[in-house]
Order: C-alpha cells, then structure tokens, then sequence
C-alpha cells in the first residue's frame, strides 16, 4: 500500500451528455497512448447502464489500437450475453459490433456457470490472474483505465450502499444474489481492485442523480458506494458529468484538458 493519501478527485462538468461524448474518447485514447507505449497493451474495465453511450466518440477513430485493447467488465449481471440485461450486449451494440476489436481481447462471463454464482466469479476472477498475472507479486491488478457510473440510488459497478460487499478486502470479484436493482444475480469488481487502478473515470448525467452526486462529492463522509472509489496513490480519479447531473455540487470544478 501506499503510504501517500489518495489524490483529490477531478470534476470537470460538461453542457450535456453529448458533450462528454468526444472529450471521453480524447481521455480513453491518452491512456490507451501511455500504457501502450509502457507495456505493449491497454487494460480496460467497463460498466454498463448508461456508460457504453457514452463510448460512441471511439467508433471509427482511427488513432484507437483495438489489437492492444483487453476489455473486462466491472460488473456484469448473470445472464446469458444476448439477453438485454448484460453489460456486455450493450457494450457490444454501442461499440464493439462496430469496431474492429479481436473477440479474444472481450472478457466474458463463462455463461455455462450462471447457475452458480461463487463458480462464475471465481471463473472470472482466474481471468484477470490470467491477464494480470500477479496476484501474489503485487496483490492486486492495476488497470490502466476503469470507467464507472453511479446510478440515482448511489450505487456504483454492483456495490450497493449497506451492502455486505462493501467491506470485501480479499476477493477481486464477488458475486451477489440480492441486488436491489434487477436483475438480482450478478458479479462484481470489488473496492481493492477498483482502487488499484491507474485511472478511474466516473461519467455521471442527467438531473434524477444531482441530489446523490451533491451527496457523494460534498458529504463523503456519510460512506455512499462512490466515495469510497479513492485509487490508491499515484491513481487518479475523475469525474466526467454534465451540468444537470452536478447542479447541486459544491465541489469545484476544473476544466477539461488533455
Ligand atoms: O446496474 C448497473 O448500474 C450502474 C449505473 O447505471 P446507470 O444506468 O445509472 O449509469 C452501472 O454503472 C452498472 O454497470 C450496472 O450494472
């Protein structure tokens, strides 16, 4: 662990959702740069709900190298990968069916396993050891990227508030039977690997989550799901909202630059 404290977060708010849209792949494609010219690949984790929109600036970009990308998911609900519910169609509809990403570099739940829960997070969690390939030498996998959102209820990945899971210390992936947003059953990223990460991006919008970002940002004290994302330093954390979303917010601001 690092014994600097953690980096303050960086809000850059933007006119509207659209307007995220470009800035975001601006910001994705400096990481992908730097890590790329690093180690040779670009370590990615992705959330669903209303974050794969918000991926539409990479389609046809060409300065994107898809070959170098390995995409996780931070959460994924248990069900099979065509059903509507799974992060990973709606990733698929908004990007990856429409960029020239090997399948090999997108990974999936194992859906032979939906039937158990412990058995499907264990089984994605051997995949990030896989990739990682460090469990023991550095605890936990460091990401370059991880992108987040924050649903109105405050949760974030599959971290609820007053949830067990919010105190895992161990496990990189954990799974849970009783999400309080359907579907029920679902995997998730766990607190030490988010705070692992190089970068972690929030992309919050629209007015129904002005009252929880306020909460989040101005009292993080009260514990809410995302004011415990703090990367371990020299990690960076950001968020990426539109005005509506932060109408409420006191924290200030900075402007976007890349
Ligand atoms: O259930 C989930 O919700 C959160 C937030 O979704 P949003 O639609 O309010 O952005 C999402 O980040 C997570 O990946 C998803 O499984």
């Amino acid at each position: 662990m690092s014994r600097q404290p953690p980096n303050a977060a960086i809000l850059v708010s933007f006119p509207n959702a659209d307007a995220i849209v470009d800035p975001l792949a601006s910001f994705i494609l400096k990481a992908q740069k730097e890590a790329v010219e690093k180690k040779g690949r670009f370590t990615i984790a992705l959330s669903g709900g209303s974050l794969p929109k918000m991926l539409t600036g990479l389609v046809g970009n060409p300065a994107v190298k898809w070959d170098k990308w390995q995409v996780f998911y931070v959460d994924e609900r248990a069900v099979p990968l065509d059903h509507a519910d799974s992060n990973h169609l709606s990733c698929t509809n908004y990007l990856f069916s429409k960029v020239p990403i090997p399948q090999d570099n997108i990974h999936t739940l194992d859906t032979t396993l939906l039937n158990d829960l412990e058995e499907l997070s264990d089984a994605y969690e051997k995949l990030l050891i896989r990739e990682f390939a460090q469990k023991d030498a550095a605890r936990f996998p460091v990401f370059d990227l991880i992108l987040l959102g924050m649903g109105p209820d405050g949760h974030t990945a599959s971290l609820f508030h007053g949830h067990e899971l919010l105190a895992e210390e161990d496990r990189w992936i954990a799974c849970l039977e009783d999400s309080p947003k359907p579907p029920p059953k679902r995997i998730t990223f766990t607190y030490p690997v988010i705070n692992h990460a190089a970068r972690v991006v929030f992309v919050v919008t629209g007015k129904e989550k002005a009252e929880m970002l306020s909460q989040v940002l101005d009292n993080p004290e009260a514990g809410l799901p995302p004011s415990r994302v703090k990367p371990v330093f020299p990690g960076q954390l950001y968020w990426f909202v539109d005005d509506a979303a932060a109408a409420a917010v006191q924290y200030a601001r900075t402007p976007f630059k890349i």
